[in-house]
Parts: C-alpha cells; sequence; structure tokens
C-alpha cells in the first residue's frame, strides 16, 4: 500500500542529505518502526511519506498512486494519513470531544464517530473534559483517537511515547498498538527506542546517516542483524575476535566478522565451544547476575546468568548456531 522508491532529500543543496536512495515497501496493516540515532533522517522521512516535504529525487506511491517526486506533491490532508506526535499537539482551549471532531468538521454523525474513537482508546465518558485534566498517557490515546477519527489508511506515529516515564510508556504503548491493530490501520513509528520497535513492530527499518541499511521483521533482525551497528542497536554482543576465537578454540571465517549476543554466552553448559574463566567481579541485577570474567588468555567478557550460585571458576560457552556473521 505504500512504495518509496530511491527517494533523497538535501536541505543544503546537495551538499550533504538528510536521506538517500532511501526504498522501502509496506504491506496493508503492518506496523513499521522507523529506527535511527537522531540525525538519521527519521523525521525527514516520515515528513515525505505525509506529504510535509517534497523528495529531491525519487517517488513515493500511496495505494498505487504516485503522491510525491519531484515533480508532484499531493497536499497532506489528500493523503488520509493520520498523524500523532510526541507533544500531543491538542488544543487546551477545547474539549476533548470537540478535539476529535475538530479533523472531521465535514463529516455526517462527526459526534458520534468521535466518540466511538474516544471509546476505542478506552477514554469514555470524559468527552467533556479539557486536555490539562487528563495525564500525559491519556492525553496520547486523545491525540491517538483525533488521528484515527476520519479513518485514516495510513497512522503516523512520530516518538509518541518519548514523554512518559518508564512504566507509563511501556504500558501505553502496549495499549496504542491493540487498538492500532484491531482498526487494521497500516501504521509507521519512529523510535529511538528499539525494544519499542521489537515489541510491536512486524517490520523495522534502521537509518543510519540518511541510508537504510536494513530491513526485516523483528526477529531476524535481532538474530540475523546485516551489520555489527545494527547488531548492537538491539542488545549487548560480544565480538568474537581473533583472540576469543583462538580462546574458544572455534576458528571463524577470516573475510568476516562475527559476534554474539550476550545471553548466548552461558556458563556451566554443554556448548560447542567452551572455555574456563575466573570470575573477576559478580552484581546483583535482580532477576539475574553479571559476571565480569578473565578467560585464560586474559581477554574479558561479561555474561548476565541466573544461576544463583556461582564458583570463582567457571566453564563458559556457547553455540554456533548464536554465532552472527557479518561481512563489515
Ligand atoms: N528543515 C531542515 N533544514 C536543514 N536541515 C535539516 C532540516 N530537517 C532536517 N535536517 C537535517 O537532516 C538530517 C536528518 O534530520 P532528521 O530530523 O530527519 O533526523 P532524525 O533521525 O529525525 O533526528 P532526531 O531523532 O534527533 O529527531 C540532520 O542532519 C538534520 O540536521
Amino acid at each position: 500500500m505504500l512504495q518509496i522508491k530511491e527517494i533523497s532529500k538535501s536541505f543544503d543543496g546537495g551538499k550533504s542529505y538528510a536521506l538517500r536512495d532511501v526504498s522501502f515497501g509496506m504491506e496493508k496493516g503492518d506496523v513499521g518502526a522507523i529506527v535511527g540515532e537522531s540525525g538519521s533522517g527519521k523525521t525527514t522521512l516520515i515528513r515525505l511519506i505525509a506529504g510535509l516535504e517534497r523528495p529531491d529525487a525519487g517517488e513515493i506511491y500511496f495505494q498505487g498512486s504516485l503522491v510525491s517526486s519531484i515533480h508532484k506533491l499531493v497536499p497532506p490532508e489528500k493523503r488520509k494519513i493520520g498523524l500523532v506526535f510526541q507533544e500531543y499537539a491538542l488544543f487546551p482551549h477545547l474539549r476533548l470531544i470537540d478535539n476529535v471532531t475538530y479533523g472531521i468538521s465535514r463529516m455526517k454523525n462527526k459526534k458520534a464517530r468521535a466518540r466511538e474513537v474516544l471509546e476505542l482508546v478506552d477514554l469514555h465518558g470524559v468527552e467533556d473534559r479539557y486536555p490539562h485534566q487528563l495525564s500525559g498517557g491519556q492525553q496520547q490515546r486523545v491525540a491517538l483517537a483525533r488521528a484515527l477519527a476520519p479513518n485514516p489508511e495510513l497512522l503516523i506515529l512520530d516518538e509518541p511515547f518519548s514523554n512518559l516515564d518508564a512504566v507509563l510508556r511501556a504500558q501505553l504503548r502496549n495499549q496504542v498498538f491493540e487498538i492500532i491493530k484491531k482498526t487494521g490501520v497500516t501504521a509507521i513509528f519512529v523510535t529511538h527506542d528499539t525494544q519499542d520497535a521489537l515489541t510491536v513492530a512486524d517490520e523495522i527499518l534502521i537509518l543510519k546517516d540518511g541510508s537504510l541499511i536494513q530491513q526485516d521483521r523483528a526477529f531476524k533482525l535481532y538474530t540475523q542483524p546485516k551489520s555489527m551497528y545494527v547488531a548492537s542497536l538491539f542488545g549487548n554482543t560480544i565480538m568474537l575476535d581473533k583472540a576469543l576465537q583462538s580462546a574458544f578454540e572455534c576458528p571463524l571465517n577470516p573475510q568476516c566478522c562475527h559476534a554474539i549476543r550476550n545471553e548466548n554466552l552461558t556458563i556451566n553448559t554443554d556448548c560447542e565451544y567452551v572455555t574456563h574463566a575466573k570470575v573477576l567481579k559478580s552484581t546483583f541485577l535482580g532477576n539475574s547476575t553479571q559476571l565480569d570474567l578473565q578467560l585464560e588468555n586474559g581477554h574479558r567478557v561479561s555474561v548476565i546468568t541466573h544461576e544463583r550460585h556461582i564458583e570463582d571458576h567457571i566453564k563458559i560457552g556457547f553455540n554456533s548456531k548464536d554465532v552472527m556473521e557479518f561481512s563489515s
């Protein structure tokens, strides 16, 4: 339903590019996450999709029709796109019901529709309140209701949870994506938080310096990242350099780089590759313990374990299926 073809955007006449040659597609009903560090081009990409910017090169197709190119720009209000931003953007002087009906003023039964979407986001019965009478999480749900009211084909959420504390954030994230799945609307959300992306997205896109460096389903991205950069973005990794390969007696392809995730380095197990280690430090983390270890060759690594009783000298190991291989 959404096709992005070799989109580029520069803000300085081509000296540098906020986005360069980005291509991807999304199917109807998919939830996609755009992940990347600050300045990687996330906002630029969604502004291009929403029609708030014109690309310097490339094309965007929405439901089969060309909506953006260097020569054509279908305006945002004609794209059937709903937007939800980090800062809620509710009108403070309007009641919730009026905040929601604002964007559907020409719709028949707009009050009924507003009540319906407020109920969908679990805010039934508070229609007459003003935004300041709600918590941050509730305000974000109103913003979601307002974006859903006109029945958009695509919903874009830009860092929708970053104003909230960790517990509320996880709660609201799950709630919001349950609602999105229930409505079946295609959604793209921008996040710095890779956990958010892994938890709710069908498809994850990784931007780095304006380029799309990987697009995959969450599980594949986590287990088969294409680069060390992507691997470490999604969790702690241990680089299997030559010294570690020799400690574990596991020679790997010298043309490639290799790594394993911390959680796949386990203690006291019957793994394929094993070595001995001395425990230098043990840090209790609540549901687990972090062990800082020194291997026989002097190399240091950390392991997270759920074991409670740990000797001073232990065996650690991993299996070949957990080795991630990258060309660079
Ligand atoms: N209107 C603009 N004028 C000039 N440069 C811009 C403009 N918008 C974005 N840029 C530049 O384009 C690059 C990508 O910015 P963008 O805001 O898309 O990144 P981002 O990944 O969304 O970052 P953040 O997570 O910090 O919001 C940056 O170098 C930024 O400075």
